[in-house]
């Protein structure tokens, strides 16, 4: 009987020994057999590699390449390209509506393709669900009650908000006359400043300190790290991303504790969720704490990236930046009239704004969706279930497919001119489009109409040497990775 046992022992160690060896030399053999010869994407155009495996595709974004990689993918196989065994990017402008723009709810009668959850688990703690990876029924609730904090009558309330950060920015930048100065990290500072203050009650207090909050350190230097958990969840290696997600995560829940302990009504973004946390309707602290962290992670660092990117243009293309200053210094006589209203005529600076986006868009990373059963048409093709889809950003804003004269900075292209009449200018949604777009849009073109006309009104900037290659081969880990960029402020003076 025991030798019995013994043997079952045996056979099973050396059953499980033969398993190692199946999984580590032939299921992967046999896969990459699969994915060549008989996967349903195999009629797709793409590199041999890329349709075998998507060890390829994890690289380049482990290296920060990804989405400069893709556009040669593009340039090369067209259109449509098979990026991995089961995925496809989309250059056509149709896949916007056809990936992200399906409407939820029974009216409209075909449902949203849903988000990569191998993905958009990354950002959040174990298990955590905020409104980025809610399911559908969750989502709509979020999105309803966050809503009201993002209408234009809220945004008007939180004017003042908004608008005593930016004075602050204004006064540290005066401050430091005449020296050149880091105005990624400015820009940083106050967007994360407005950000923490609109949706957890209090700042993050960097723009009065002079210096880094911890959180906005953090989350500044880890965006590499989320890629590289990103890519381990990719390749199905979900045990090791548990472990490491605990140590790099802080939790910004005691400032939120604090917020709920004022009880005060407050025209802020989370004031509708908080109305409601003792109602049976209400979501729980963890729910509210991870919207509220997503409301962060969301908003700082891509309204500095904006305000970093047009920043950037103008410096580096003079005719742009004297018909832009010219436009606000002859708008406005005085900084106090430069208001979220007044700033709106500027149809020249929304313009820059606008090539910015396009040249330099804040979230260069496709945005992955996985089709359901019975899959989905795509830009006119049928994509089969459980295929990833995405646009790549970066891409698809630099193909002559789309653009004229794609690699230089003309704002003169969302101003109707005639040599850009063959532009497609519905390529661009940097803020995505559908019932999953950015819900902050509007509060970040405010923030960047409101800094950018301010700066430019009370300030001439001069680029430093040391910036003029700032853009050229930034990496992109999800976010850009963003070097400092150095800048001479010299003080206008003020009219009397
Ligand atoms: C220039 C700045 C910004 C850009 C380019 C941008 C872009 C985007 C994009 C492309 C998405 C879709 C994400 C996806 O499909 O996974 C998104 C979602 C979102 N954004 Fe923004 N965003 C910006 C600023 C902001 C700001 C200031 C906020 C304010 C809190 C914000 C809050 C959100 C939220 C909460 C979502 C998720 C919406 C949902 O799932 O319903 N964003 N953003």
């Amino acid at each position: 009987m025991f030798g019995a046992r013994q043997q079952t022992s045996r056979d099973i160690f050396l059953h499980c020994s033969l398993l190692t060896a199946d999984e580590v030399l032939i299921l992967p053999v046999w896969r990459i057999f699969h994915n060549l010869f008989r996967h349903p994407l195999r009629r797709f155009p793409g590199p041999l590699s890329h349709g075998a495996s998507r060890l390829p595709i994890v690289a380049q974004l482990w290296r920060g390449k990804l989405v400069y990689h893709l556009e040669v993918l593009h340039a090369r196989y067209g259109p449509v390209v098979r990026t991995a065994p089961d995925e496809l990017s989309f250059l056509d402008t149709m896949a916007w509506k056809d990936i992200y723009g399906r409407r939820v709810g029974l009216t409209s009668g075909v449902p949203e393709i849903p988000k990569w959850q191998r993905f958009y688990r990354v950002h959040a703690t174990k298990g955590q669900t905020t409104i980025m990876n809610a399911d559908t029924e969750l989502h709509t609730r979020l999105r309803r009650q966050l809503a009201q904090g993002f209408s234009e009558r809220s945004m008007r309330e939180q004017e003042g908000i908004i608008g005593g950060h930016v004075d602050l920015l204004l006064r540290r930048l005066r401050e430091g006359r005449g020296t050149v100065v880091n105005m990624t990290t400015w820009y940083i500072w106050t967007t994360s400043d407005i950000i923490s203050d609109l949706a957890l009650g209090s700042s993050f207090g960097c723009l009065e300190n002079q210096d880094w909050h911890p959180w906005v350190r953090q989350f500044a230097s880890s965006s590499k790290e989320f890629t590289y958990i990103s890519g381990l969840r990719m390749l199905g290696l979900d045990w090791l991303v548990g472990m490491i997600l605990s140590k790099i995560l802080t939790l910004t829940a005691e400032a939120l504790k604090k917020r709920i302990a004022q009880g005060v009504e407050r025209p802020d973004l989370i004031e509708e969720l908080l109305k409601n946390l003792k109602s049976e309707q209400s979501l729980d602290f963890e729910s509210i704490h991870g919207t509220a962290r997503s409301l962060i992670l969301a908003g700082s660092e891509t309204t500095a990236s904006l305000l970093c990117g047009v920043t950037f243009q103008l410096l580096t293309n003079a005719e742009a930046l004297e018909r832009v200053k010219k436009e606000v210094r002859s708008a406005f006589s005085s900084e106090k009239e430069i208001t979220l209203l007044s700033v709106n005529s500027l149809s020249y600076m929304l313009a820059c704004i606008n090539e910015a986006l396009r040249l330099y868009p804040p979230i260069p990373s496709g945005l992955p969706r996985y089709t359901p059963p019975g899959g989905a048409v795509i830009a006119g093709h049928d994509v089969p279930e459980n295929t990833v889809v995405y646009i790549p950003p970066v891409a698809m804003y630099r193909t002559p497919m789309h653009w004229t004269d794609p690699d230089s900075y003309h704002p003169e292209r969302f101003l109707n001119q005639p040599d850009f009449a063959n532009d497609h200018l519905d390529a661009l949604q940097p803020f995505s489009v559908g019932p999953r777009n950015c819900i902050g849009m509007n509060l970040a073109f405010a923030e960047t109409r409101l800094i950018l006309a301010r700066i430019l009104f009370s300030f001439d900037l001069d680029l430093s040497l040391d910036s003029v290659n700032w853009l050229k081969a930034q990496d992109a880990h999800f976010l850009w990775r963003k070097p400092a960029l150095n800048v001479t402020l010299i003080p206008v003076p003020i009219p009397n």
